[in-house]
């Protein structure tokens, strides 16, 4: 038989319907519940006991809940492992459902969902970072991708075909990206690449009409020309992010200011290859820490740690921008004084960004009110120290003025540190509203006088002891024991005692006097409360009223934070100002790689200034750069690139001098065996990154290749890494950095006029190489990969084999029409290692033998002989430690 479904489950079951693809946190009373197939997911997924409730359908109903007081944590948990959840509250007070019979159901709906790119709550959100909604269309070939922070209000939109779509999530690093609904899986694979949950939506919400209707609506506008002109699918982006707003935020849209339109042409083109190759704003494991970005970031306010790291994942193209950046930098580098002065205050400015939205979607409290006011105190502080400031630092000072009105108002209305919640009261400051004080003292006092009226009853009935107390159910009461009880009940006073309870210990009554005092106590505290929670609201309208203004200094006061964290960055580290033009220069003096230089000093080691000169009028300016392995060819490369970028993102660069010419885009790749496998084979992971760079860089681009070809066979490795050298120097004509190992290249030199060899220099120093990391014009001879073999730790015997076999490829390699064949002869079998302790294999069987019966030397360079030695080692075996090996016999 079918178990009856109660009114509750039916009320449930509907919600949950309504809400497809979340997980329904269902409040009952000071609890959220989950049912079923979502209690199974939520339980396993917060690690929180599963329980049964009933039956439904036969089967025993799931259920496991989280305390409504602590569910930001658990939200978190689940948004962080993939979930949406849909919060269901209830709608009103159960007494009130009571009221309609005794079966009837409390009302309940859904309130809001929750999902990655929709969060508020300062919990849920990393202060220093954006979080991003993204949306990506396309309308008849033209593709847009729009991104809001609804913490902060900043909503975009970009011109983005398909193929840029993958580069411009990197950059955002969006945290939910909506698609059309039924986009294929190509898509799909591009967003979850990004690490961006990935939320097909209606096609409808795309559509452009609908969504200039929408956000015609959303500004009160009539006509959306104000903002700029927007392509249809700029518009459809546009509208499907605050279509989703509005269905998670249940039509309580957040603030969002006015649509920016970004065109590429303004910043520094990047793929995510790049970002990743280069660690811009992640570190090697995907976290902050050893990234760029954290190793400069020094601003003091989370929207400034915001704004630093989109300038440093868009740095500008545009000269001016550029040049106006770095003289805020450097008036606030010339006078320590002043910057330490604007840094002191700027400590002291909250986030006022994610205060406002929280505040306009009516999930803001008093003390996001107290952020407000501070940070506009703060900045109207601050802004006459920037009166004779560049022209940029001097704009934002303009912003921070004539904010009095408002911050008078929040000065005299809110205490000095107002509660989280304005649920209690007690944010409102005396002596701001008449009647806010006067219930407020007939609140206290009757406090003040229930204790007089018990010192009163104690002394008129002579019992000591007798106290007034409260609880929820009698209210105030006068409690007695009941030995003395008899006395209220009988003796003179009788009359004015009555009655209430008799409990084991005590006995309980009341008094005409004390009822009335108690509703007056009652009434006053209420009012109090009410009149609170009227003045919070009018506040929070106040605010509200000025967001455009308040939004304009928290951007003012980001931008001067950057400012002085740079101006401090570039002091402390003895940082240079680069001179950035139109030109086609690159010319860099006593370079430094800034995270390695910091790795570096941590373990009290200093770090080899280089040179780099890539300046060339027209064509292609190329620096073939070989060396030993270790020898600090990767950092070189990477600095490079890193000083281009920190420049043109207007910070002062690790160097003694620096001239760049615009970089309009940066490429960055690494040979496959550096790289994670993503599921394709490297080496073909390598190949499309390679192409993506040759057919896109310009003259204009910076291209940094380390060790491209060598993920396969040398002699393709070699042609490839060839070939590819020739396309950068005679088709794109770019500035770039090429580091390999195919010593073969270098005589392309005197076959290319933009090309140069350079190489990292080492002395060899009885038989060991040391490593001096100076770069240098020239080639290197060789690669030095047997004696890092050693260094790393490889047997000697393997060492000693290898320098043989690499002695006989190199002399090979000398001689003309030299045969393998012959060459194996030459090389008896390990003749140079000392015999080892355990008995070696049988020739025949030895997998060592079968290896090099198979070398064909004439095909091997000196590369391929390092990782033959490597093969070598591996096939050695695991017992073969060095310390058995060293031993003399
Ligand atoms: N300019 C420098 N000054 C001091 N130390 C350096 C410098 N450059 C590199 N190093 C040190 O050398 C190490 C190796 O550098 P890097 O990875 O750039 O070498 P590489 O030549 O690219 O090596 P491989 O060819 O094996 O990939 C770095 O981790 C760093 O500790």
């Amino acid at each position: 038989m079918t178990a009856q479904i109660t009114p509750m489950m039916a009320q449930y079951l509907d919600l949950k319907a309504a809400n497809p693809g979340t997980l329904l946190f269902y409040r009952m009373g000071d609890f959220y519940e989950m049912f079923f197939e979502d209690a199974i997911a939520a339980a396993s997924a917060l690690d929180i006991a599963l329980t049964k409730r009933g039956k439904h359908d036969g089967r025993d109903i799931e259920m496991c809940g989280v305390p409504a007081h602590s569910a930001e944590s658990y939200l978190l948990t689940l948004i962080r492992k993939g979930f949406r959840v849909a919060v269901c509250e209830q709608m009103e007070d159960p007494a009130e459902a009571k009221k309609r019979g005794s079966k009837s159901v409390v009302k309940r709906d859904v309130v809001r969902l929750v999902t990655p790119g929709t969060l508020t709550e300062d919990t849920l959100l990393e202060a220093r970072r954006h979080n991003f909604l993204a949306a990506w269309t396309e309308i008849r070939g033209e593709g847009a991708l729009a991104w809001a922070d609804i913490s902060t209000g900043e909503i975009r939109v970009a011109p983005c075909p398909a193929v840029r779509l993958g580069p411009e999530l990197a950059r955002l690093g969006p945290r939910e990206v909506l698609v059309v609904d039924g986009a294929g899986a190509e898509l799909a694979e591009i967003v979850e690449d990004s690490g961006a949950a990935l939320t097909p939506i209606a096609r409808s919400a795309f559509d452009s009409s609908g969504a200039e209707a929408r956000l015609k609506a959303l500004y009160k506008v009539g006509d959306l020309a104000a903002f700029g002109t927007f392509g249809r699918a700029e518009l459809g982006a546009l509208g499907a992010v605050v279509s989703y707003l509005e269905i998670t935020q249940r039509g309580r849209l957040p603030l969002l200011r006015a649509p920016l339109r970004e065109s590429g042409a303004q910043t520094m083109q990047i793929d995510a290859a790049t970002r990743r190759n280069l660690e811009l704003v992640r570190g090697p494991d995907g976290r902050r820490d050893g990234s760029l970005l954290a190793t400069i970031d020094r601003t003091l306010t989370a929207p400034g740690a915001r704004l630093l790291e989109r300038r440093i994942s868009a740095p500008s193209r545009t000269v001016a921008t550029i040049a106006a950046r770095l003289d805020a930098v450097s008036w606030l580098c010339e006078d320590t004084g002043r910057a330490e002065k604007l840094r002191g205050a700027l400590g002291k400015v909250p986030d006022m960004d994610r205060a406002l939205s929280r505040l306009a979607l009516d999930r803001g409290g008093p003390r996001d009110l107290a952020a407000i006011r501070a940070g506009l105190t703060q900045g109207e502080a601050l802004s006459p120290r920037l009166e004779d400031a560049p022209e940029l630092l001097k704009e934002q000072a303009g912003a921070l003025r004539g904010h009095g009105e408002l911050i008078d108002l929040l000065d005299a209305a809110l205490v000095a540190e107002p509660p989280l919640l304005a649920r209690d009261g007690g944010m409102i400051a005396p002596g701001y509203d008449a009647d806010l004080d006067e219930a407020r003292t007939l609140r206290d006092e009757g406090r003040g006088v229930i204790a007089g009226m018990q010192a009163e009853y104690a002394e008129a009935t002579g019992i000591a002891s007798l106290k007034i107390k409260h609880n929820n159910v009698l209210g105030y009461f006068i409690e007695t024991t009941a030995a003395h009880a008899e006395r209220l009940r009988a003796g003179p006073e009788a009359n004015r005692f009555i009655h209430r309870q008799t409990t084991a210990s005590a006995v309980r009554f009341t008094t005409t006097e004390l009822s009335e005092l108690e509703t007056r106590i009652l009434n006053a505290g209420g009012r109090a409360l009410e009149t609170e929670k009227r003045i919070f609201e009018t506040l929070r309208k106040a605010v509200i009223d000025a967001a455009p203004a308040i939004g304009t200094a928290a951007r003012a006061l980001a931008e001067i934070d950057v400012a002085a964290a740079l101006a401090d960055l570039a002091r402390g580290e003895n940082w240079c100002r680069p001179r950035v033009d139109d030109s086609r220069a690159f010319d860099i003096a006593d370079g430094r790689h800034p995270v390695v230089e910091r790795a570096l000093k941590r373990s009290g080691e200093s770090f080899v200034a280089n040179d780099c000169d890539l300046t060339a009028e027209d064509g292609a300016t190329i620096r073939l750069l070989t060396g030993p392995n270790m020898a600090g060819k990767s950092t070189w490369l990477r600095q490079n690139a890193l000083i281009a970028l920190l420049a043109q993102a207007g910070s002062y660069v690790p160097a003694l001098s620096a001239h760049i010419g615009l970089v309009s885009s940066l490429f960055s790749r690494v040979g496959a065996a550096d790289d994670l496998a993503r599921g394709r084979s490297t080496f073909m992971v390598e190949m499309v990154e390679t192409a993506a760079i040759l057919n896109q860089a310009d003259e204009r681009a910076l291209v940094i290749l380390d060790e491209i070809g060598r993920g396969t066979a040398t002699y393709d490795g070699l042609s490839i890494a060839w070939a590819t050298l020739e396309h950068l120097h005679e088709v794109n004509g770019c500035r770039a950095l090429f580091a390999t190992h195919y010593h073969e290249l270098t005589a392309l030199a005197s076959k290319l006029p933009g090309l140069r060899n350079a190489t990292v220099a080492v002395k060899e120093w009885e038989g060991e190489v040391i490593f001096l990391h100076e770069v240098r014009d020239g080639a290197a001879d060789r690669s030095y990969g047997v004696q890092v073999g050693r260094l790393a730790g490889l047997p000697a015997s393997v060492v000693a084999r290898a320098s043989e076999v690499l002695e006989r490829l190199e002399a090979g390699d000398r001689e003309a029409g030299h045969k393998p064949g012959a060459m194996i002869d030459d090389l008896p079998l390990f003749s140079a290692a000392p015999p080892r302790p355990a008995p070696a294999p049988r020739p025949e069987a030895s997998p060592l033998l079968e290896k090099i019966a198979g070398i064909s030397p004439d095909n091997l360079s000196p590369r391929e002989a390092l990782d033959l030695v490597y093969e070598l080692r591996a096939l050695a075996g695991p017992d073969a430690q060095p310390g058995l090996d060293d031993t003399p016999t």
